[in-house]
Parts: C-alpha cells; structure tokens; sequence
C-alpha cells in the first residue's frame, strides 16, 4: 500500500494498538474526534465522521481506510450508535467510493452475534473442550442495540463492495486488553485480542487480496468459539497469543516458536 491510509478513531485503544504494531509500516492519515493531547507524528486531522465534510477532508489523498471510529459501549442508546456507528460508518463509505479508495477494513464486533451465546450454550462455550464454532459465514444474531449497529456496517460494506467494488474487510474484534487478557472473565478470554495480533490482523488486511470478508478479529486462545480460520486462509493472520498462556496478569508460558 503506497498511498496513504486512513485510521478513524486513532485516539483510541484500537487504534493505540494499530500505531504501536504499524507506527513505520504505512504513511498514516490519522482522524481524531478531538485534538489529540500529544502532536502525532503522522499527519492528522480532528472531524467527526457524521459530518460531510470532516469525511471528506479525511478522506481526500488515501488509499485505504481502517475505520475504527464510532461509540464502542455495548450500552450505547440508539441514537448514540444511530449517529456515530451507522451515519457515520455510512458516509466513510460514500466518500471512500467518491476517492477511489481500493481498500476499506471495517471494526465490526463481537456484539454483532452476542444473541448466539444462549443460555443452553453458555459457559460452556467459552471453554477449550468445547467445539461450538462460529466461522463468520453465520447471519448476525445481535444481542444489543451496539451490536444491531455493528452488523448494519457490515451490510453497508456488502452494499458499497457489491455496487462499487471496493475490497471490504470486516474485522469481528473480541475483546481487546493491553499486556494481558481479561481476568476472571472466561467470556472475555475466550475473544481475547492482544495488541500485537490487533495490530497484525490488521496489517494482513491491508495487505491482502480479498471481495468481502468478514473474518473473527481474536487471538489464537484455547477457549475459543470463533473460528480464526478464514482470517489465516484469506488474510494470513498468524497470530502469536493465545490467552491459555496466562494465569490472571502473568505470563506462563511462551509463544510456541
Ligand atoms: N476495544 C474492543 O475490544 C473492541 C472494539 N471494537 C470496535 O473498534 C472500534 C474502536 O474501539 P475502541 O478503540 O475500543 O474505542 P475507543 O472509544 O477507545 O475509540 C473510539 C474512538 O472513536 C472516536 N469517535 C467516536 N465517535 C466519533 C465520531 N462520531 N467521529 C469521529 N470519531 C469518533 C472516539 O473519540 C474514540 O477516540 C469501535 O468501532 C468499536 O466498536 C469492536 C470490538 C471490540
Ligand atoms: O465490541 C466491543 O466488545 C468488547 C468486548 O465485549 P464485552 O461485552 O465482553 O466487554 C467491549 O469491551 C468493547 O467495549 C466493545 O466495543
């Protein structure tokens, strides 16, 4: 990727992670919501991505767009993921088609099938010796307003690769922590995302040839139930964490070489 690339949310910890894995990697185009405390050192501009023109500034000159911006909380009202999840994601994608941009990897969420995590499957899904496996292939089964809102971007990508051609990525990001997973929390290790396989799983997709995807955005831990296999195959993610390594903050075991 020659041209620059534009990173939506850049404030926050996505994107914290995208720039400490990919700092040197990309000529980064960074938005943030609001002026950044420290002067970045890429170049930037502060927007909000449900107004016209904020997008259309941020958009002018890139190649590739990882939009990452919007209100994460699985709390979040209606209106909140109306505006900044869907308006927003909406017009990112208008402009990306007006720019000519090839490439548009997309932060979509966990939350976007949280209701196939029913009482009769849980916990038990969330532990090593269970085969339950989403693969991505599945209709999305939204357990929150957020969530309605995440599988919405993901149709908005259909529409936008299907009538314009832009290459989609849609990333179902699981639960990203710093240093290491959750604890006491099994939901959360078993979609843990370290930093570095976050910033990897992300690098893979702006490198790779894909139409649509949406592939599980997770480490490679041993409670798992989604599938990792089609970021591998498409993307060639090859992620180094795996929550199993960890006993509450402490690292036990290494990466297998
Ligand atoms: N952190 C996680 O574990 C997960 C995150 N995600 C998604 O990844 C993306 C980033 O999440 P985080 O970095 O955790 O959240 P965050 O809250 O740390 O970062 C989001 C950033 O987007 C900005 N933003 C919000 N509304 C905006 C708007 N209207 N215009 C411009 N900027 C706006 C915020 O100022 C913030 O800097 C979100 O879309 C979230 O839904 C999905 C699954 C898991
Ligand atoms: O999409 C998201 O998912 C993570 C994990 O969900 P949780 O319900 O287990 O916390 C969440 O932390 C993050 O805020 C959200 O954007």
């Amino acid at each position: 990727m020659d041209d620059p690339v534009l990173l939506t949310g850049a404030g926050g910890a996505v994107g914290a992670a995208i720039l400490e894995g990919l700092e040197d990697a990309y000529e980064w185009k960074l938005m943030f919501h609001s002026p950044p405390a420290e002067e970045p050192d890429h170049e930037y501009l502060v927007g909000d991505v449900s107004s016209e023109g904020d997008v259309a500034a941020a958009m002018d000159g890139v190649g590739a767009v990882i939009h990452l911006a919007g209100d994460p909380r699985p709390e979040a009202p209606w209106d909140s993921v109306l505006e900044n999840n869907i308006d927003g994601t909406q017009k990112m994608y208008e402009a990306a088609v007006d720019e000519g941009v090839e490439k548009f990897v997309f932060a979509s969420s966990n939350h976007a099938v949280g209701s196939f995590e029913t009482d009769e499957r849980t916990p038990e899904m969330y532990r090593p010796d269970d085969q339950y496996r989403l693969d991505g292939t599945e209709l999305p089964r939204p357990g929150n307003l957020y969530g309605v809102s995440k599988a919405t971007g993901e149709v908005l990508g259909r529409y936008y690769h299907d009538q314009y051609d832009l290459s989609v990525c849609n990333i179902r990001i699981g639960n990203l922590t710093r240093g290491h997973p959750p604890i006491d929390y099994e939901r959360g290790q078993a979609m843990w995302l370290s930093y570095r396989d976050c910033a990897h799983i992300h690098d893979c997709a702006l490198q790779a040839d894909y139409e649509y995807e949406i592939v599980y955005g997770i480490s490679d831990n041993d409670r798992k139930y989604y599938s990792i296999e089609r970021a591998k195959d498409v993307l060639g993610y090859d992620p180094q964490d795996n929550s199993a390594h960890f006993d509450g903050d402490e690292r036990v075991a290494e990466p297998e070489p």
